[in-house]
């Protein structure tokens, strides 16, 4: 451990003592030497006994810094790994970071580009549009075009951070089984490797970029969700640049109403907007939080979309959306026997998983949620619950569903807030129940044949050398196979008459033997019969080889 780590993890633990949170390992845990060590830090003591622990982890993760803050946020969304009373806490994380220096900023951005800022940009702006805890933002007019654009640039100081940081939480993590009695459950290391990757996904721009694009093409004409332009020319691992956009926040309700948006629309078009990227496209933005979502300005009666911020994305496989699409719909007809062999028939639960406990299991969670109107039931919470207790029954559930899942709740949360009355059962099982049917049936089919008819184009003048090519072999085959029943049975009828023979030979040589114990005074008539025993053995003996 460098000097450097050992007075971080100094501060690091200070702030947990500070906010009390040794308290949560249970006094059996605590051993001598560590109650020795916890006393003699007497200065340091829980300045925050009033609060619930809870609000004392997102305090402490606060104090932490960015790194602690997403992990914190990260954590917020396994709600399977902690109690409802701190998953919510976590939540409501705040990263609260002070903009760095736009000079630094500036800086950057020449190294990147490897020349001033002016080769490129007008008009920018030092001053940051916005801050967050890995990257800012600043504005200025691109040279070559004129356009507003923005310019993402990653904190010159934040990978030292990060990695010091990540090393300790590692330590950490590998303490957890010791000191909790859960702790083992709880799986940390694994969690924060997750954690480690989604973070050096983020601190790449260029994945940021590619994925923005990608959605913009996807929605390209849409209007139901407008992506930012990525001039990618300009792009690289630090810095970003792409159209400015003028929306209002999604958060700003007053603001949407007093514009005259239409709020129902704009309602459904997020729930909508989100099912077609997961089932049409399996792509989807999974940072749907209020800061990455605006409003275009443009028609609010018919209100468009705009997201920005696509850094982390989740993409689903065919078997994850059938999952989804068919559990939804078993779940709200309250099939839960559907749901528990639909488990079982597609080996996300183990084979010998029975079925009738695994149906109580869901039906035990389930039912208090289906008490209330169908309009006020949560796709998220459904789908938590679901995952909880399949894992329960050692289904492995797959990081992408659980993204997807923490992104469902997000939508939810923003539907209901610009629209309290949004049925989101009501818009998206028509979608749903579209999808499975065109999975399925004529239009599946047709899909095949379509998607395979290239193939078979490409292929077809080729059929008839093909098939000349396979008679050939057919029949170069045929004459090997022939020749080597033929051997084989040769072999056979040799094996055969050996073994023949060397009956005969053992039957001359024990009669010979014999006959010379009986009567010794016949030298000659045993001595034939043994020699041509021997004799008759040496030619069996021939035949084997
Ligand atoms: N294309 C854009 N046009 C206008 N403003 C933008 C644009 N991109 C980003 N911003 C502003 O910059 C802020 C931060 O951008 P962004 O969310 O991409 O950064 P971030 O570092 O990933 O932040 P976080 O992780 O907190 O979401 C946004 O909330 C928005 O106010």
């Amino acid at each position: 451990m460098t000097l450097g780590e050992i007075r971080r993890l100094y501060f690091i633990i200070k702030i947990f003592l500070t906010y009390g949170l040794d308290e949560l390992i249970p006094h059996m845990r605590i051993t001598l030497p560590l109650r020795i060590w916890r006393r003699c830090i007497f200065w340091i003591p829980n300045k925050h006994k009033n609060e619930s622990t809870g609000v004392r982890i997102r305090l402490a993760m606060e104090q932490l810094g960015p790194v602690w803050i997403k992990f914190g946020q990260m954590l917020s969304t396994r709600r399977d790994l902690f109690p409802p009373a701190i998953a919510d806490e976590l939540a409501v994380l705040q990263d609260r970071v002070a903009p760095f220096d736009g000079l630094k900023a500036k800086e950057q951005i020449e190294r990147s580009i490897g020349g001033p800022v002016e080769t490129w940009f007008d008009d920018f702006d030092i001053k940051p549009l916005a801050s967050a805890s890995i990257a800012q933002v600043h504005t200025a007019t691109l040279k070559s075009n004129g356009r507003d654009v923005v310019i993402k640039v990653i904190r010159p100081d934040i990978l030292p951070v990060i990695k010091a940081d990540m090393k300790l939480i590692y330590r950490m993590a590998h303490w957890v089984p010791r000191l909790l009695p859960d702790g083992r459950r709880l799986r940390p290391v694994e969690v924060v490797r997750d954690y480690e990757k989604t973070l050096i996904d983020e601190l790449n721009l260029l994945r940021e970029s590619a994925n923005a694009i990608q959605l913009r093409r996807n929605f390209e004409q849409s209007p139901m969700l407008y992506v930012p332009e990525v001039f990618s020319d300009y792009c690289s691992e630090s810095m970003m640049v792409m159209e400015r956009i003028y929306g209002i926040p999604i958060s700003d309700v007053a603001a949407l109403e007093q514009h005259g948006v239409n709020m129902k629309i704009l309602a459904e078009r997020g729930v909508q907007v989100f099912f077609t990227q997961v089932f049409r496209d399996s792509f989807f933005h999974a940072d749907m939080h209020p800061g990455n979502i605006f409003v275009s300005y443009d028609h609010p009666e018919d209100p468009q979309y705009i997201a920005i911020d696509c850094g982390i994305v989740g993409s689903l496989n065919k078997e994850d959306k059938r999952y989804l699409a068919e559990n939804f719909i078993a779940f709200f007809n309250r099939d839960y026997r559907k749901v528990a062999e639909l488990h079982v028939d597609s080996g996300w639960v183990p084979p010998d998983t029975n079925v009738e406990d695994f149906e109580f299991a869901i039906r035990t969670v389930c039912e208090p949620i289906f008490e209330k109107p169908l309009a006020e039931i949560s796709f998220g919470h459904v789908l938590l619950n679901l995952f909880n207790t399949a894992r329960r029954f050692n289904m492995e559930v797959q990081p992408q569903l659980v993204l997807l899942q923490k992104t469902l709740l997000y939508i939810e949360g923003i539907g209901r807030q610009l629209y309290p009355q949004l049925d989101l059962w009501k818009t998206a099982k028509p979608f749903l129940e579209d999808w499975i049917k065109d999975q399925i049936g004529i239009p599946a089919i047709l899909r095949a044949v379509k998607d395979k008819a290239p193939f078979w184009a490409e292929k077809l003048p080729e059929l008839p050398e093909l098939f000349y090519d396979s008679m050939r072999q057919h029949k170069l085959l045929q004459h090997s196979v022939d020749k080597l029943v033929s051997d084989m049975n040769a072999q056979r009828t040799r094996h055969h008459k050996a073994r023949y023979l060397f009956g005969v030979g053992a039957t001359l040589l024990l009669s010979g033997t014999a006959v010379l114990l009986s009567r010794p005074d016949w030298d000659f008539f045993p001595a034939l019969l043994m020699a041509a025993g021997i004799v008759t053995w040496l030619i069996g003996w021939r035949k084997t080889n």
